[in-house]
C-alpha cells in the first residue's frame, strides 16, 4: 500500500470522477469505443472463450498509455471532456513512482541499480484498465474478477475511495485488502516473480460483488518491452536458490498460449 506516493489527492479523485462520469453515459456512447472481439483494448466486458465460461460482474475500459506514440486515441473518451487530460497526467506521474519501486526494490535485495528496470526496458509498456463494477443482486454467485494474478511486471491500482471488494490469498484466506483513499496497491506481477527468481511473489487475487453499491478501480500494468528477454537477475541465481525460471520474451502472449492449453504460465516458465 503506498500512501504517500506523491501523486496529488485531487488527481487521484479527478481519475475516479471522470471514471465514473465515463461508465455512466448511456451505453451507444460507450460503444463508440468498443474493443473488436479479438482484441483487449478498448471498453467492453469479458470476451466470450467457451460455453461453460462464467462471466466477471464487469465492464472495462482498456487503454495502452506508453509508449506514448502507441496510443489509439480512438478509444479514448471524449467524455467527459477532461478524461483524456487527467489520465495523460496520472500515467505520467505513475511512471515516476514506477521508478521509485523499482529503485526500491532492487536496494530491498541489494542489486544492482537498473537489474529490474533494466529488463524492462526505456519503452515498457503501460496500459491503464478501468474496471466498473455495477451492484449484484447475487454477490455469493458471482466475481468482480475471477481469481488470478496478474502477468504485468507490476501493477498500480487505485481502488474505489469507499466501496472495498479486492481480497488477496495469503496463508490460505481470502484476506480483504483496506480501502484507503489515497493510497495505491501495489501488486508485483508474474513477470516480477520470473526477474525475482521467486523471491517476490505475484499473488492471487479477486474482487467480490457488493449488492448495493457501484465500484470503481483503476489498475495499471506495467510490463517489459514484448521483444525484450526477461529473465532471473544472475545476482538471485546461486547454490542455495537454484535458477527458478527460464528466461521468456512477450511473456503476454506465452501467456495467452497457455491459456488456451489449460496451462499455468508461471508454472510453464519453471525449469
Ligand atoms: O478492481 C480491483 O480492485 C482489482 C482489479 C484487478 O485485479 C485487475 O484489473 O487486474
Ligand atoms: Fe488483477
Amino acid at each position: 500500500m503506498a500512501t504517500g506516493n506523491g501523486i496529488p489527492s485531487s488527481l487521484l479523485d479527478k481519475l475516479r470522477e471522470v471514471a465514473k462520469q465515463f461508465f455512466a453515459l448511456p451505453a451507444e456512447e460507450k460503444h463508440k469505443y468498443s474493443r473488436a472481439a479479438n482484441k483487449v483494448e478498448g471498453y467492453g466486458q469479458d470476451g466470450v472463450v467457451s460455453e461453460k465460461q462464467i462471466f466477471d460482474w464487469s465492464s472495462r475500459l482498456s487503454l495502452k498509455v506508453f509508449p506514448e506514440d502507441q496510443r489509439r486515441l480512438n478509444f479514448w473518451p471524449e467524455n467527459p471532456s477532461d478524461f483524456i487530460d487527467v489520465l495523460h497526467e496520472y500515467v505520467v506521474k505513475l511512471k515516476g513512482v514506477m521508478d521509485i519501486l523499482f529503485k526500491a526494490m532492487e536496494k530491498s535485495l541489494n542489486l544492482v541499480e537498473g537489474s529490474f528496470s533494466s529488463q524492462f526496458g526505456d519503452n515498457s509498456l503501460m496500459k491503464a484498465r478501468f474496471n466498473f463494477y455495477p451492484p449484484c443482486s447475487r454477490p455469493d454467485m458471482v466475481l468482480g474478477v475471477k481469481a488470478h494474478s496478474d502477468r504485468s511486471g507490476i501493477t498500480v491500482l487505485l481502488q474505489d475511495d469507499e466501496v472495498g471488494g479486492l481480497q488477496i490469498f495469503k496463508d490460505d484466506k481470502w484476506i480483504n485488502v483496506p480501502v484507503i483513499p489515497h493510497a495505491l496497491v501495489v501488486n508485483l506481477g508474474d513477470q516480477m516473480q520470473i526477474m525475482s527468481n521467486g523471491i517476490f511473489k505475484s499473488p492471487l487475487h479477486r474482487v467480490l460483488t457488493n449488492t448495493d453499491k457501484l465500484r470503481i478501480s483503476v489498475a495499471t500494468f506495467n510490463t517489459p518491452e514484448p521483444d525484450k528477454e526477461i529473465g532471473p537477475v544472475e545476482q538471485l541465481i546461486d547454490e542455495k536458490r537454484p535458477r527458478l525460471y527460464r528466461n521468456v520474451k512477450n511473456f503476454a502472449a506465452f501467456d495467452y498460449e497457455c491459456l488456451q492449453k489449460g496451462k499455468v504460465a508461471l508454472e510453464e516458465a519453471k525449469i
